[in-house]
């Protein structure tokens, strides 16, 4: 069969949208894989589906799959990406959206000029829930790397994060160390790896290397771990400006005990189908 998909970016973050309430088709990892597959087929960072929920309070259910063919918990350019594409293709009429995440409900909001905001949850900073291999619950750990230890943050927004404060994001050396940080085995699920400069407390350059993908020019959650790190060691305020290398975020986070707010961009490159 022919299956439709939209290709949208959120802040260069890339997607192949699929609308699985219209159409009929059970996706398999190695049709992900040919999605994403920039040699072969149309090629984006992950996948995400939009289905039916299975709980009669919430909208849709919206799965993420990575472009390695996993599955994973959450991904927040896709969210705005998911919100927009429901938006448009007129699944629903709401500006108010929920959705089921294996990482649990989240409430998305169509703004004006194609921007969303979304209501990402709590980060998770006990270490056994991210999960990383850490005695007790801190706002900084060390990773030991082969010839070298790290200070990270590490915390789950629904998926898993360190970050590294940097003091040159141009500099800094994310395609060595991002692979190294995401395969540690303190992270048996493996890890997204942000690298943070810090310009000023209202505003933080930021790459992240996510599991699964490679470097991205944007990662939602990863934007969102960092503030959530930078607050808790006391480095930035409540509302920052994430610069990633392909656009800008805003997130609000008011301290523990308060849900992560994410508004950015989202953006509709292409519609097509393929066939599976
Ligand atoms: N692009 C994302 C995160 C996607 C999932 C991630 N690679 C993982 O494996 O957890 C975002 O915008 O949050």
């Amino acid at each position: 069969m022919q299956l439709k998909f939209t290709k949208m970016h959120g802040a260069g973050n890339d997607f192949v949208v699929i609308d699985l309430i219209s159409q009929r088709y059970k996706l398999r990892s190695h049709d992900i894989r040919k999605f994403a597959d920039r040699r072969f087929g149309i090629g984006c960072d992950q996948v995400l589906v939009v289905e039916p929920p299975s709980n009669p309070d919430v909208d849709f259910r919206y799965r993420i799959y990575n472009a390695d063919g996993t599955e994973v918990e959450q991904c927040g350019n896709g969210a705005r990406c998911f919100a927009r594409f429901v938006h448009d293709s007129k699944l629903t009429t709401k500006r108010r959206i929920t959705a089921e995440t294996p990482a649990g409900v989240i409430t998305l909001q169509c703004l004006e000029q194609q921007r969303v905001e979304v209501d990402m949850g709590q980060p998770e900073l006990e270490p056994e829930l991210i999960p990383f291999a850490a005695a007790a619950r801190a706002d900084s750990y060390h990773l030991q790397l082969p010839g070298q230890h790290l200070e990270i943050g590490a915390l789950s927004m629904g998926n898993p994060h360190a970050i590294v404060r940097v003091t040159d994001i141009e500099t800094a050396d994310v395609a060595g160390l991002g692979p190294a940080i995401e395969s540690h085995s303190d992270f048996p699920q493996r890890v997204n790896a942000g690298f943070m400069q810090v310009i000023s407390e209202q505003e933080i350059r930021l790459r992240v290397f996510e599991r699964g993908v490679g470097e991205t020019l944007a990662c939602g959650t990863g934007a969102c771990a960092a503030v959530v790190y930078g607050k808790l060691r006391g480095w930035l305020s409540d509302t920052v400006t994430v610069q990633l290398p392909g656009g800008m975020l805003s997130i609000t986070w008011r301290g523990p005990g308060h849900s992560v707010i994410m508004t950015g961009p989202t953006a509709v490159v292409f519609e097509g189908s393929i066939k599976v």
